[in-house]
């Protein structure tokens, strides 16, 4: 009999209606007791905290990740339910802070409290604690019976119970019934011991470009921020007539500021070197988002800048793959 340990954060899944609307309210002893009964495992759990997932802050990702750490030797699987809003980035942040582990790590959360009559909330935290006793190990966000890496996963809906898709990388299982369907084999296993690296530096800031943008809001953000990641367009371009982003953005790498590029478009990835807008830019100490979804990129920062400024560390570091959070293919097919 498996044993596993479920951590509880909030989100809808724990809400209830308060007078100034649904709210986390419930305990990791009332989420348990509607798990179904089965001799496949034994479980504890433990109420971490209870926050709407809006109010999930890098902190909080390094209380999780410590809490799963000091636990590991005690568990054969690891459930964390979670608010949908954010749990990309959480997913992501223990993708990076827990690695070469040998034990699966669920998060999982729902669309509609667990306590309504009809809810996707019963259905997700039982997929969750059926994959958390398999042998297979990393990060997993599973939804609507979807297996999604935790590098992989975005929210698309607010609403549906379908709400997160696996985004330039194929779903790692389906779950019907209570059985793991794998989609391309079971994941393998890296043999080692699990590393615990919390060190975060938070000092990151993310800017969606559109047309019309100021570029002196950049001299804004100078002193406050150590890196900036700039969501542009496409496969990653930057504007340099009229409003001169593409000035403003060597400024800021003069002035020892890191920044990354990526792109507003969810599949397929940036692809810097394919049009002018895009190659002027390259020419600067660029760090290239390639496949990683915005998600992953604002955690892999702040993990990376918590180990090195140095601007060169931090590029190697970012564009080399963890937790299949990249494809290297990915530009060699497009370039
Ligand atoms: N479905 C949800 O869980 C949404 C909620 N606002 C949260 O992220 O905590």
């Amino acid at each position: 009999m498996k044993r596993l340990l479920l951590l509880t954060t909030g989100g809808t899944i724990a809400s209830i209606e308060g007078k100034d609307g649904l709210a986390p309210g419930m305990t990791a002893a009332d989420l348990f007791n509607y798990l179904p009964h089965t001799r496949d495992y034994h479980m504890e759990y433990q109420t971490l905290m209870n926050i709407d997932s809006t109010n999930m802050q890098p902190e909080l990702w390094v209380q999780i990740a410590e809490t799963i750490a000091n636990n590991y030797d005690h568990y054969d699987g690891f459930v964390v339910t979670h608010g949908t809003d954010t749990m990309a980035y959480t997913s992501a942040a223990l993708s990076y802070m827990l690695q070469n582990g040998t034990k699966p790590i669920v998060i999982t959360g729902s669309q509609v409290p667990i306590h309504y009559d009809k809810t996707d909330a019963k259905k997700n935290i039982a997929d969750a604690a059926r994959l958390a006793c398999e042998a297979i190990a990393g990060v997993y966000v599973v939804f609507d019976g979807r297996v999604i890496q935790g590098t992989r996963a975005v929210k698309m809906r607010t609403k549906s119970y379908d709400a997160f898709e696996s985004i330039n990388h194929p779903y790692v299982a389906f779950i019907d019934r209570g059985e793991v369907r794998y989609h391309q084999g079971v994941p393998s296993m890296e043999k080692g011991e699990l590393k615990l690296d919390t060190s975060l530096c938070p000092d990151v800031f993310l800017l969606k470009l559109y047309p019309g943008m100021k570029p002196e809001l950049l001299d804004r953000i100078k002193g406050l921020y150590q890196s900036v990641i700039i969501e542009s367009y496409g496969n990653g371009g930057i504007p340099f007539e009229k409003r001169d982003l593409l000035s403003k953005i060597k400024e800021l790498i003069d002035s020892g500021m890191v920044v990354a590029i990526t792109t507003q478009c969810l599949e397929e990835g940036e692809d810097l070197f394919l049009y002018e807008v895009g190659r002027k830019v390259a020419q600067n100490l660029i760090i290239l988002s390639r496949d990683m979804n915005t998600e992953a990129m604002v955690a892999k920062l702040m993990w990376t800048l918590g180990k090195t400024k140095d601007l060169q560390e931090v590029k190697r570091i970012m564009e080399t793959p963890i937790a299949h959070d990249l494809s290297l293919e990915h530009q060699k097919e497009s370039g």
